[in-house]
């Protein structure tokens, strides 16, 4: 597949970008396990499916979501929040697979970050024209754990802001297989994804899905 082509060969560490004092770019570091990624999330988004969350402000949100882990994020007019119960089913949300804890864990420590064990992913799911606005990941309780984005399918524009909404924003891609930490000094970064440009991947389609590995709880 021509994204494997752009994967570091195995054994070989990830080429990692330092951006700022707290986020680093690891270039295709998910991407030999694209595949069984996938597998995953299509057996989470059976017992959990991806839906689009309405913001407190009354908002359809385009991105569709989902989580697994002990903590799933959830929205809705009362606002902002994890839960250990997702809202559609009444149940827990689906476990978070042993290997995507150990891979976060495995990222955020090449970042810097060492001994990260997330307790919540949240799955996000764009298509074509989706994007996602300006924000802080604050719903969070102890901001000293890093976020772990990974991202597969699509590539999607992300803008890297400052800590007041105000700030210059940098523009990166984000490409299958990458893996984007930021924490420290940078974990209330703003950012945001730029609508979608159009496209198919060779593995996911017409989409792009970004996993967000936090410590929520
Ligand atoms: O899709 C992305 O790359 C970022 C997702 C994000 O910022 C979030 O879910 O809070
Ligand atoms: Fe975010």
């Amino acid at each position: 597949m021509m994204d494997d082509l752009f994967a570091p060969p195995p054994g070989e560490e990830p080429h990692a970008e330092r951006l700022a004092a707290g986020t680093v770019l690891l270039h295709g570091m998910a991407a030999p396990l694209a595949a069984a990624l996938l597998a995953d999330i299509q057996r989470i988004a059976a017992q959990a499916p991806f839906r689009h969350m309405v913001t407190p402000g009354g908002y359809r949100m385009g991105v569709a979501t989902t989580s697994c882990g002990t903590l799933g994020w959830v929205s809705d007019h009362h606002g902002y929040r994890y839960s250990r119960i997702d809202p559609g089913s009444g149940q827990p949300w689906p476990a978070m697979p042993d290997s995507w804890r150990a891979l976060a864990g495995d990222a955020a420590n090449r970042a810097g970050f060492a001994g990260f064990v997330p307790d919540a992913c949240l799955i996000n799911r764009y298509v074509p024209g989706c994007k996602l606005s300006l924000h802080q990941d604050k719903d969070e309780r102890d901001f000293s754990a890093p976020i772990v984005s990974l991202s597969l399918g699509l590539p999607a524009v992300f803008e890297l802001g400052g800590l007041r909404r105000s700030a210059r924003c940098a523009r990166l891609t984000l490409r299958h297989g990458d893996i984007l930490v930021w924490g420290g000094p940078d974990r209330l970064r703003y950012h945001g994804v730029l609508p979608l440009a159009g496209g198919s991947h060779p593995l996911l389609g017409e989409c792009r899905i970004n996993l967000t590995f936090r410590l929520a709880g």
